[in-house]
C-alpha cells in the first residue's frame, strides 16, 4: 500500500518532503546513532537536495549513497555523482560521508562487485530512499526488459547491487551501462519515498498499480510489497 502526498505546487511538495526527510533522519539518528540516505538522479529531485542541504541535520552521523549510477566518470555532465555533489554534499552537508557506485572498472558488470563490497559496508537497514520514476515505469535503473533485470529483480538475489544495461529503453539517452540497487538492496531501506512530477507520470503510476508483470514496469517491484513502507510525493 502506498500512502500518497499531492500537492498543487512543486515548491509545496518540496517543502514538504524536505520536512519529512528531516525528521526521518533525525529520528534514525537519535534511534541508531547514524542515518543512511539512498538518492537518485534524474532532473527531478535537486531542489530536494538543494534545501536539505542547508538543513540543521547532525550531517556527521549521516552516511549519503547512490540508488544507481550511470556508468560514466564523476566529471561526465550524466554522472548522478556529479549531480549529488553539486545539490546535495554542499552547504551544511558539504562533509557528509558520501558512497558512490562508479569504480575504475571499464563496465557496470566488472565494478560490480567493488561496489557491492561498498553497500554490504553500509549499517542496515537504510534510513530512506529516494527514488524516482521514468515514463516507462522505471525506478533506480531497473529498466523493463533490460539485459540483467530478472536477477536484479529476483527475490533470491541477496547481492544490493547489480549491473544493468538499459538498451531497450527509450529514456535513457546514450548512457545505458548502469548500476543499481536491486530489489531487495531497495527493500533493506525503513522508507522509500518515490518523487515525480506531471499529470503523465500520474497516468503511467496508476497503470504500475494495477496487475501485470514487473518486467513490464520495474516500479511495480516497489509496490508488490509488505517489506518497506512506500510514500509518493506528486505534484503537477
Ligand atoms: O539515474 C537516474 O536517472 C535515476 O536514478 C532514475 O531512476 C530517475 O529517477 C528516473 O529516470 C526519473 O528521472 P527524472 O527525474 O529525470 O524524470
Amino acid at each position: 500500500m502506498v500512502r500518497e502526498f499531492f500537492f498543487e505546487q512543486r515548491n509545496h511538495l518540496f517543502t514538504a518532503l524536505v520536512a519529512e526527510c528531516h525528521d526521518v533522519l533525525s529520528e534514525a539518528i537519535s534511534k541508531h546513532g547514524h542515518a543512511v540516505l539512498l538518492v537518485s538522479g534524474g532532473t527531478t529531485p535537486a531542489p530536494l537536495y538543494e534545501a536539505l542541504s542547508k538543513s540543521d541535520l547532525n550531517w556527521k552521523k549521516i552516511k549519503v549513497a547512490l540508488v544507481d549510477e550511470r556508468w560514466v566518470d564523476g566529471s561526465h555532465s550524466a554522472s548522478n555523482e556529479a549531480l549529488i555533489r553539486r545539490s546535495l554534499l554542499i552547504n551544511n552537508a558539504r562533509n557528509v560521508e558520501f558512497v558512490g557506485m562508479k569504480t575504475a572498472a571499464a563496465t557496470a558488470a566488472a565494478g560490480q562487485a567493488e561496489t557491492e563490497s561498498r553497500y554490504q559496508a553500509l549499517p542496515q537497514p537504510f534510513t530512506l530512499s529516494i527514488v524516482g520514476m521514468g515514463i516507462d515505469g522505471h525506478t533506480a535503473s531497473l529498466f523493463p526488459h533490460a539485459p540483467g533485470l530478472a536477477e536484479a529483480l529476483s527475490e533470491d538475489n541477496k547481492q544490493l547491487t547489480a549491473a544493468i544495461n538499459a538498451v531497450q529503453s527509450e529514456v535513457t539517452g546514450p548512457n545505458t551501462e548502469r548500476l543499481t540497487l536491486t530489489r531487495n538492496g531497495l527493500l533493506k531501506s525503513e522508507r522509500i519515498i518515490i518523487l515525480f512530477t506531471g499529470e503523465d507520470k500520474l497516468t503511467v503510476f496508476g497503470k504500475a498499480q494495477q496487475p501485470g508483470p514487473v518486467e513490464d514496469m520495474p516500479i511495480r517491484a516497489l509496490l508488490n510489497q509488505e517489506q518497506a513502507p512506500v510514500e509518493l510525493y506528486w505534484a503537477p
